[in-house]
């Protein structure tokens, strides 16, 4: 799914790397959380299985793709197998939580029919039955992120890529998050989320990968946030 041989990354005009030499794989259908101070480089990390960035040394394969020497022209078919989350949900204000979600559909060029019966399947799922026609801003931070994974989710991605998830939630709707993106899991979707949130990482007991100044230094299945020996 995920695969990092000797990967390094120095944006321009920097002299310290972002990433170094990190080499790591992620099987399909894992739950891993990326940890590390601020600055260790995690959303380099998620730039990079993206393709915002390309990394300066090693290889970093998506999918089987090598991503660095992918043309431009395909990365859309790479990015539209992956789902997208953030700490700011991103969504469209102007259009409704149904609108919000159809346009992820919208753009890969699927059916009117399929978008009008699939929109509200995945608004049940993630526990947003009937609140089709709201719009994001009367919605709670915790529905909005719920209208964001169900966006990320309905062209059933095989990978998730979550930064920062529930750094705006309250401890209790973060909970409710998570549970939601254990269920994605579940379907067979990968998940990759960068997280600050020890209790959340702790709760779950899932793989953890650490970065420390760009490099990867802890890689513990059913990890804890914090070091342990
Ligand atoms: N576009 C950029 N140009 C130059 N330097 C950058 C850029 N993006 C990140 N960096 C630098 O790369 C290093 C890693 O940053 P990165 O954003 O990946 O860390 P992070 O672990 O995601 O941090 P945070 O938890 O605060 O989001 C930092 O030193 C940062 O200043």
């Amino acid at each position: 799914m995920i695969r990092f041989d000797n990967v390094s990354k120095t944006y321009p005009r920097q002299t310290a790397p972002a990433l170094r030499d990190v080499s790591l794989e992620v099987e399909r259908g894992e739950f891993v959380f990326l940890v590390g101070s601020s600055g260790s480089g995690k959303s380099t990390f998620l730039r990079l299985l993206l393709r915002e960035e390309r990394c300066s040394t090693g290889t970093v394969h998506v999918l089987g793709k090598d991503l660095g020497r992918l043309s431009n022209w395909k990365v859309p078919q790479v990015r539209r197998q992956l789902g997208t989350v953030f700490q700011d949900f991103r969504l469209l204000p102007n259009k409704t939580v149904g609108e919000n979600v159809a346009f992820a559909m919208e753009v890969i060029g699927e059916s009117r029919g399929k978008i009008r019966k699939t929109v509200p399947e995945v608004l049940d799922l993630v526990g947003l039955g009937g609140k089709e026609e709201r719009m994001p801003g009367e919605l709670s931070g915790g529905e909005q992120q719920r209208v964001a994974i169900a966006r990320a989710f309905v062209n059933r991605p095989m990978l998730l890529i979550a930064d920062e998830p529930t750094g705006n939630l309250d401890p209790d709707t973060s909970v409710g998050i998570m549970k939601l993106l254990d269920r994605i899991n579940r379907t067979g979707t990968t998940v990759v989320m960068a997280t600050h949130d020890a209790q959340i990482v702790d709760q779950m007991r899932k793989r953890v990968i650490e970065l420390e100044k760009g490099r990867l230094v802890r890689d513990q299945t059913r990890g804890v946030y914090g070091y342990q020996n």
